[in-house]
């Protein structure tokens, strides 16, 4: 579904270059939940925007369903980290995730249709009217999530989505993106930081070296398949699992320094 091979990243201006990405090739297969994760700083963002087609990259390339990406994909939807600065204040619920439907063409039955049935899979059937500051954190980002989600994206991009919400909600968020996952067969490329939602979301984990970044470790999870927070956090290979990451990242952020 996604093939990045050979992906380079050099910010450059005001006389100062910084190379954020080396050199990084990997394949995301349709239907994965694959997390990123990696040290602060390493580029995982840098390299986000430019499978979603946000940035250009220096050099390499990202393939999305056979098709070269030099641009947004119609295919491909992203959840960002600031759920504040990416849901339009003005608008209500509904129409902030009806929002990018208008420029997909679709006649007006079936946006509601979409909006009622993503608005629904959050949980968030009773929001459709208030404006996304009525809401606390954890649900603007569950209608961040219901906008994506409306798109029907093949490919759902994600980066630090929950770091802005407290541990509980997270949890809960955490639960959502695998039950939805599961549900509805999306792929998903999900950035973080944070080794513990990585070791228990993915199927898989990527770690990422420090800056300039290339693949450290492929590192498939084979834990059930149902989780939950109580058992799944509580299990022996969870915790091998979790501290062969953290040893890898320390041993990244080591050869940094
Ligand atoms: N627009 C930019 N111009 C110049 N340098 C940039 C720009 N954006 C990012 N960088 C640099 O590229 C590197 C990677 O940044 P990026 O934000 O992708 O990392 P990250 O892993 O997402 O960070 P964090 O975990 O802290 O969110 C950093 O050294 C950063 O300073």
């Amino acid at each position: 579904m996604l093939d990045v091979t050979g992906l380079r990243k050099t910010y450059s201006g005001d006389g100062r270059t910084v190379e954020a990405i080396r050199d990084l090739t990997f394949t995301v297969a349709d239907g994965d939940l694959t997390c990123l994760v990696g040290p602060s700083g390493c580029g995982k963002t840098t390299l986000l925007r430019c499978v979603a087609g946000l940035l250009p990259p220096s050099g390499g390339t990202v393939t999305f369903a056979g098709e070269r990406v030099t641009a947004p994909p119609p295919g491909m939807a992203v959840v960002f980290q600031e759920y504040g600065r990416s849901l339009f204040p003005w608008l209500r619920v509904a129409a902030n995730v009806e929002l990018p439907l208008r420029r997909k063409g679709l006649s007006r039955d079936r946006r509601r249709e979409l909006v009622a049935s993503s608005l629904d899979a959050v949980g968030l059937a009773d929001a459709h009217s208030a404006y996304p500051w009525q809401l606390s954190g954890g649900m603007q980002q569950r209608v961040a999530i219901a906008r994506a989600l409306a798109y029907e994206p093949r490919v759902l991009l994600m980066d630090e989505p929950f770091a802005a919400v407290d541990a509980q909600t997270r949890a809960d968020l955490e639960d959502l993106i695998r039950s939805l996952w599961r549900r509805l067969g999306v792929t998903v490329l999900f950035v973080t930081h944070d080794i513990d939602e990585a070791v228990y979301l993915g199927q898989r984990v990527l770690i990422l070296s420090a800056s300039p970044t290339v693949i450290r470790e492929d590192l498939p999870i084979d834990l059930p398949a149902d989780r939950d927070q109580l058992h799944t956090r509580a299990l022996p290979r969870f915790t091998e699992l979790r501290t062969h990451v953290y040893t890898q990242i320390q041993a990244a952020k080591a050869k940094d320094h």
